[in-house]
Formats: C-alpha cells, sequence, structure tokens
C-alpha cells in the first residue's frame, strides 16, 4: 500500500490531512490513534469508498479504483452492524461465493478458533460474537491485504490471543495486514511497525521495537519498609520521582533496568508497570522528526 498527500475534507472539516505512507508485503502495521484521528477516514480511503480530495493510494500495487483488487482485500469495517435474522454460517457462505468460493471447512475452522457460534440469528449475539464473524469473513478468502479496523473491540481476552496468532499466521504467509486501534496495547505484540495519526496527520511511524525502548512509562514499587530517596535519585531516565514511605513512583524514559537494579537492594513486595498511553507517546513524537521515509515495495 502507498498512499502519497493523501488527503480528505468533508466539506470544511478535516479527515486526514497529506498522509504519505508505504506499508511493505509481508508486515503488519499497527495504525493509531484517539478517536476521530483519521484512521477510519484512511482506511476508507483505501478501499475507495470514499474519494480523496487531493493525493491518491495504490493498494497491492494496483489503483484502488480497480474492482479486482477489492477482491484481493479482507475488510473488517470498525462499524459492523450484522444485524440479519441470518445465522452467520449462511452469511459467511454467501459471502464466500460472492468472493469465488471459500471452502465450508475453512470458515468451521476459523469459526471453532474464535469460538463463534453460527447457528444463531447474527442479531442475537452479543457485540463480541459479531464480531468473530466479521473476523471470519475477512479472513476466510485469505486475503492478500487485510484491513481490520479495531478488531479486538469486545472480544475476549483468550479470543484476542487467537485472533493475534491468527494475524501472525498472516504475516508467516508473506501476507500483508494494516490495523487500527486507539490502544497501543492491543497492536503493540504483533506490529512490526506503527503508525501514528492525529487531527488528521501521521505524526510518527516507527518500529515497535523501538517505540517501545522510547517510550515514557510510568511505574511504581512498593516496599516492605520506606526506603531512602538518595537510592533512586539521579538514576538514567527517571524523572518526576516521588518517593513517599515504602513507596516510589516516577515514569521512565527507555530501558528500566537501572531502576530495576535500584529497586532490587531492598524488599519489592509490589511493583506496577504502566503501559505507555498515547498522549504519552504523542509528546515523545509531537515533532515528528522520525518519520520513517525509506521508500519500498508496496503491499
Ligand atoms: N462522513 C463524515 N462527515 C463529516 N465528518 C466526518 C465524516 N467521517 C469522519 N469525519 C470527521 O473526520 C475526522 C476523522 O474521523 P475518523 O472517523 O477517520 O477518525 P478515527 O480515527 O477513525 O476515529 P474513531 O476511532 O472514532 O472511528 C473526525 O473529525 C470526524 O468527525
Amino acid at each position: 500500500m502507498r498512499a502519497e498527500g493523501l488527503t480528505k475534507y468533508y466539506g470544511r472539516r478535516r479527515g486526514l490531512e497529506d498522509l504519505t505512507l508505504d506499508i511493505r508485503p509481508g508486515e503488519i502495521f499497527g495504525y493509531l490513534g484517539p478517536n476521530g484521528a483519521g484512521k477510519t477516514t484512511t482506511i476508507r480511503l483505501l478501499l475507495d469508498v470514499i474519494r480523496p480530495t487531493r493525493g491518491h493510494v495504490r493498494v497491492l500495487g494496483a489503483d484502488s479504483r480497480e474492482a479486482a483488487v477489492r477482491r484481493r482485500i479482507g475488510y473488517l469495517p470498525g462499524d459492523l452492524a450484522l444485524e440479519e435474522r441470518e445465522p452467520g454460517r449462511a452469511y459467511l457462505q454467501f459471502l464466500g461465493k460472492v468472493r469465488g468460493g471459500v471452502p465450508a471447512a475453512r470458515i468451521d475452522a476459523l469459526a471453532e478458533r474464535l469460538d463463534a457460534d453460527l447457528s444463531v440469528p447474527m442479531r442475537k449475539l452479543s457485540k463480541g460474537n459479531r464480531q468473530k464473524i466479521g473476523l471470519i469473513q475477512a479472513f476466510m478468502h485469505e486475503p492478500e491485504f487485510l484491513i481490520l479496523d479495531e478488531p479486538t473491540g469486545g472480544l475476549d481476552p483468550l479470543v484476542q490471543q487467537e485472533f493475534l496468532a491468527m494475524v501472525r499466521e498472516v504475516r508467516t504467509s508473506g501476507r500483508t495486514v494494516l490495523m487500527s486501534s486507539h490502544v497501543l496495547a492491543e497492536v503493540e505484540h504483533v506490529s512490526d511497525r506503527v503508525g501514528i495519526v492525529r487531527a488528521g496527520r501521521l505524526v510518527a511511524v516507527e518500529n515497535v521495537a523501538a517505540l517501545r525502548e522510547k517510550a515514557v512509562r510510568r511505574v511504581e514499587f512498593h516496599f516492605d519498609a520506606p526506603v531512602p530517596r538518595e537510592a533512586f535519585e539521579h538514576l538514567p531516565g527517571v524523572r518526576d520521582l516521588r518517593v513517599a514511605g515504602a513507596s516510589v513512583r516516577c515514569t521512565i524514559d527507555g530501558r528500566p533496568d537501572p531502576l530495576i537494579k535500584a529497586a532490587a537492594r531492598f524488599t519489592v513486595v509490589h511493583m506496577v508497570s504502566a503501559e505507555p498511553d498515547l498522549e504519552e507517546i504523542f509528546l515523545t513524537y509531537y515533532s515528528g522528526e522520525d518519520h520513517d521515509h525509506d521508500r519500498q515495495v508496496s503491499a
């Protein structure tokens, strides 16, 4: 996928501004941003559901307006309705035929992995169970490019793990995934790279490993007895240090190793390390200087 100067205004309202991005074949790309940042707008532009105000996008080497490209894509919309009386199996079989034939056994195997009930009218299913049917239809024709808009909403943790395993298998077979989320934790364990979008602009594209090393993290230690402040002062990367009796709170920027070693000199009874939230990462990346501009073959 290659977007160049991709811009969408809804009247005077900005949806997306000047997006230039390559997603490489065989990578899992996490597309992160808060509500209203422009993720769904980007995805709809890729799928030619809406047309850009400026710029253009190529998907799987073709113009996204070409109908043949759509069949090579699997898409999970963020606002999946599935209010029909029809049970999931009939719906999926129908879609399978439209897409040129999907073996029933493949649908059943995916349903089993996700623990989806295909016999109940879809409108009677809970949000999470409908989401499973949405995932099955996105994966079942083994598309070359999977575009998943907020895929994990409503899934319980075990199903989420299975879903992430399915995403990794897509990568193993050389296919490509774009998944959006407003929570870093949902995408960081599978993504090779993440892009952060904020108020319609892509503010950073980073390798996940690099992002994790750079991100600010909140850490708390609780000890079995009061600890001296000096033991935690001047440690590399430690900021906003607060020592109160037997507890220590701070943020760390970069590797936690020096802090862990300082804490290990006392008896730790409890420890909390909060995932960095998007706002914190935005602060790290606000300047947008870390854009990844390499130009490679696009998925
Ligand atoms: N059809 C539309 N008409 C007018 N404005 C729109 C329309 N769709 C999106 N927008 C606006 O464009 C901006 C980007 O919205 P978009 O839905 O792409 O964000 P998002 O990152 O997908 O957020 P969410 O996670 O809430 O779906 C928002 O300000 C939104 O209000």
